[in-house]
């Protein structure tokens, strides 16, 4: 019986990690963990909270009413189903202000960590390889061009109703957040594998990954 491993993924914003690796996870039976859900709930909980994003004080106290689950693949927060609600714009405005903060970050990555108890498990997010797993045995870098990256939000944010939905903002959305995400840590690390994704549709990168996955189940 081949032995499941674990896989850590990084890549920078709208690469693709959540399509792919939802899809590969659910091809090979693995549990998918999105870590980049847990930073936008509790972002919106600080906007719910109406706290102010300029007092760091008061986003590090509302670590401690944020109650984060997953639910048959859905986001909830106390105990309030909000997969729709954290893909809107607003969370992107203020998510920037929330995931710098050290204690917020140390927060997440005790959590996302105890989530991980063996082999079996896809995580994804900015820190996975270098912080959250880094002895995962098998690490991703999964990235695509500025461009290709903001076409494909366009596109998903009109599939999904999502309101304001402008190009050129998205672009610029994206360049800020991979500008934040490289401030926070994010890296390819030597030994992760980079997959650029830009010119390869979905289906032919996770063909590949389930080859790389199995490869290495084998051994
Ligand atoms: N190889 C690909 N070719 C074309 N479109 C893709 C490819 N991979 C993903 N997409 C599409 O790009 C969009 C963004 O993908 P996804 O939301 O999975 O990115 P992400 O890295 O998880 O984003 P974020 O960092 O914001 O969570 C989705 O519409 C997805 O279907
Ligand atoms: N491990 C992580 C995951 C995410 N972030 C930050 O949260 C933002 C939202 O994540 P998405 O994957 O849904 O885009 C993201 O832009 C990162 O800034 C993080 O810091 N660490």
């Amino acid at each position: 019986m081949n032995k499941k491993i674990i896989v850590a993924v990084d890549g920078t914003a709208g690469s693709g990690k959540t399509a792919t690796f939802n899809a590969v996870a659910q091809k090979i039976g693995y549990e998918f963990i999105d870590t980049g859900l847990m930073y936008r709930a509790f972002t919106l909980l600080c906007i719910e909270s109406k706290i102010d994003f300029s007092n760091k004080e008061q986003i590090i106290d509302t670590l401690n009413i944020f109650d984060f689950s997953v639910k048959n693949g859905k986001p909830y927060l106390n105990g309030k189903e909000v997969e729709k609600r954290i893909q809107e714009n607003d969370i992107v405005e203020f998510i920037n202000y929330v995931t710098p903060i050290p204690e917020v970050r140390k927060f997440m990555i005790k959590a996302q960590r105890a989530m991980v108890t063996g082999g079996g498990y896809i995580e994804i997010g900015r820190d996975i390889t270098t912080v959250v797993l880094p002895d995962a045995d098998l690490k991703i870098y999964l990235d695509s061009s500025v461009e290709a990256r903001a076409e494909r939000r366009f596109k998903q944010n009109k599939r999904l109703g999502i309101k304001n939905n402008n190009f050129e903002e998205i672009k610029n959305s994206i360049i800020n957040r991979d500008e934040q995400d490289f401030k926070n840590g994010l890296k390819k690390v030597e030994d992760a594998w980079l997959i650029d994704n830009s010119n390869i549709p979905i289906q032919d990168v996770v063909n590949m990954v389930i080859d790389k996955i199995k490869e290495l189940e084998g051994k």
